[in-house]
């Protein structure tokens, strides 16, 4: 302290407030872990340990994967043996056709007693063809199918723990950004995609907590589901593929046998037989063709269902150029508000939410975790709408108001800002021609002084023209609101909502967004939510919610003095 240095600074940015050490220790943990941990995670010792190192690694492929490679990978080479042998009869059918055929033809010119007594030998070869072409196809494609889709479970099962196992430095390269990552085991069922989605984008918190080996058995066992339900379909296509073909040697036999009779009993002459066999095979080779189509046509009908059943979802938002834009000052006010969302109709998380918030003032939303705080904020914006009640915006129900005038009124800045893969000038004037108006170079940089933002970004060597990385992920979490604090500004709204802007900074980064958002909230409307209570003591109002209603409403001392929720919610938090 007495040295006035980075200590002594971080000290007094916390001002008054107990020093949060669980979760100082917590980013030391993190840290420490990162570092340590990712060493002892490194590819080599993974590869040690995995069945694939003992072969040569499909790792060290990644350019010029060779096909003897992929056969590397198989964990069934009996199979493969199994499709060469089902593929070299199957190759067979053809010219075996052929001879049938050809000794078929020769039978019509023979003494008709002779004719008789070889037509059921012909017909039964005829039999054993369409028997062997059903066993082949089917065998040569389930073993076939069987090899591939192991294969690439097999790919996906690895490729997914191998990145896991990846030092964090490996995700900040470009091309391992969490959708990169996603789209490479992109070609699975959703729910798997979600998986190893959700496992990229949180990389460092399923390093942190050790979960690589939980969350690559889940993966592992959601993909082995699919892969079930892929085999399920798989035997029916090729049992069917199967059938059609040996059907068409069936048919033929079964037309020689029958024909034969109408050839001995004179109904028919041998030339009306030649025909209806060629026919059959004509009719054959084109039926032939369509069961290529079968599988494609059972994916595009799941395609089809997923669409269509988008397509007729019905949208209860009102059209883009519909409702009103009335001038709007900033007065909100929420008059007996229940809801539910939609998707859990039966719970109501607000049940007669009432609160008046004027023009220029800032209310803080408080209270416990599911009160419905976030929900207050959403219903503002039109994400839902109400089931009964009503909000008003300087009098008119927002149901009224156009919605997209509505939104660029209203400026949102939440815990994790959306910002985009490209440049911070990009980003802070994100949406902005979309209002139809032109910002200036001095707008833009009026608003990053505004948002305590300008001086790190003069500071790069591109400034404004250097791109944030995926999800903003190349700046902090701090700069990261600031950013966001910044193009709210710009937007110029005349409502400001804030729901838990500060609540994942670490002090310091905290009271400069704060200093921020205190610029930010100059002359507005402002709602904010905050676990921090300490961060909302200078609201002009404080409004505590409890399941769905505000139980208390007053500034922070009058709020002191009741001795109600808000005191020992403040209680609580001093004393953790
Ligand atoms: N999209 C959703 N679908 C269904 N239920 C939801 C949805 N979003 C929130 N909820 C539920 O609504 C309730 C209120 O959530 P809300 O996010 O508004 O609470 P909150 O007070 O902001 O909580 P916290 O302080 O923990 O963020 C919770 O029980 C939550 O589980």
């Amino acid at each position: 302290m007495e040295k006035k240095g980075v200590y002594y600074n971080l000290v007094l940015s916390q001002s008054n407030k107990a020093l949060d050490i669980e979760e100082h220790c917590v980013t030391e943990i993190d840290k420490s872990f990162i570092q340590n941990g990712a060493k002892h995670l490194n590819v080599q010792d993974w590869l040690n340990q995995n069945r694939l190192s003992s072969k040569k690694s499909v790792y060290q492929f990644s350019e010029d994967v060779k096909y003897l490679t992929l056969l590397q990978i198989t964990n069934s080479p009996w199979l493969i043996i199994v499709t060469v042998i089902a593929c070299l009869i199957a190759g067979c059918q053809m010219p075996t056709f052929a001879i049938l055929y050809g000794g078929v033809l020769r039978l019509f010119v023979l003494p008709i007693e002779e004719f008789e007594s070889q037509v059921k030998l012909w017909s039964g070869m005829f039999g054993i063809l369409s028997l062997v072409t059903i066993i082949t196809i089917s065998t040569a494609a389930l073993a076939s199918s069987s090899v591939t889709e192991n294969m690439i479970k097999e790919l996906r099962i690895q490729t997914f723990k191998n990145i896991l196992s990846q030092q964090l430095s490996f995700f900040d390269h470009k091309n391992h950004s969490p959708i990169k990552l996603t789209n490479i085991l992109a070609k699975e069922p959703p729910l798997v995609k979600n998986i190893a989605a959700e496992s990229h984008q949180n990389i460092k918190t399923v390093q942190f907590l050790c979960l690589q080996e939980h969350i690559h058995n889940v993966y592992t066992n959601e993909l082995k589901k699919s892969y079930r339900d892929e085999r399920k379909q798989s035997i029916v296509l090729s049992i069917t593929f199967s059938i059609v073909h040996a059907a068409v040697y069936f048919m033929y036999g079964f037309a020689f046998i029958y024909g034969s009779n109408f050839v001995a009993s004179g109904k028919m002459t041998a030339e009306d037989i030649y025909r209806v066999l060629f026919a059959l095979i004509l009719a054959s080779t084109n039926l032939g063709t369509t069961t290529l189509f079968f599988q494609d046509f059972g994916k595009a009908k799941l395609a089809v269902t997923q669409v269509v059943k988008l397509m007729t979802t019905g949208s209860s938002l009102p059209k883009s150029d519909e409702g009103e834009r009335p001038e709007i000052k900033g007065n909100i006010q929420f008059k007996d508000v229940v809801f539910s969302y939609p998707a859990r109709g039966h719970t109501q998380v607000l049940t007669g939410f009432s609160l008046e918030v004027t023009q220029g003032r800032t209310v803080a939303l408080v209270g416990g975790s599911g009160s419905g705080k976030s929900t207050v904020i959403a219903l503002l914006e039109r994400f839902y709408n109400p089931n009964k009640g009503h909000i008003l915006i300087d009098g008119t129900d927002i149901a009224k108001i156009n919605v997209g005038y509505l939104r660029s009124q209203i400026g949102l800045v939440t815990q994790e800002p959306m910002l985009f893969d490209c440049s911070l000038r990009d980003n802070i004037t994100y949406g902005i021609s979309a209002l139809g108006r032109i910002v200036t170079d001095q707008d833009i940089i009026d608003a990053a002084k505004a948002a305590y933002i300008h001086e790190f970004i003069a500071s790069l060597p591109q400034g404004y023209e250097t791109n944030i990385g995926e999800r903003g992920s190349k700046l902090s979490g701090g700069q990261r609101q600031r950013v966001a604090i910044a193009r709210a500004i710009l937007r110029n709204p005349k409502i400001l909502l804030l729901d838990e802007a500060t609540s994942a900074l670490d002090s310091e980064s905290e009271k400069v967004v704060h200093d921020a958002l205190n610029n930010a909230r100059k002359g507005r409307t402002s709602i904010v939510v905050a676990h921090r209570l300490s961060t909302v003591e200078n609201a002009d109002l404080i409004a505590v919610m409890s399941q769905g209603v505000v139980k208390e409403l007053g500034t922070h001392t009058e709020l002191l003095q009741v001795r109600g929720i808000y005191y020992h919610l403040i209680k609580a938090q001093y004393h953790n």
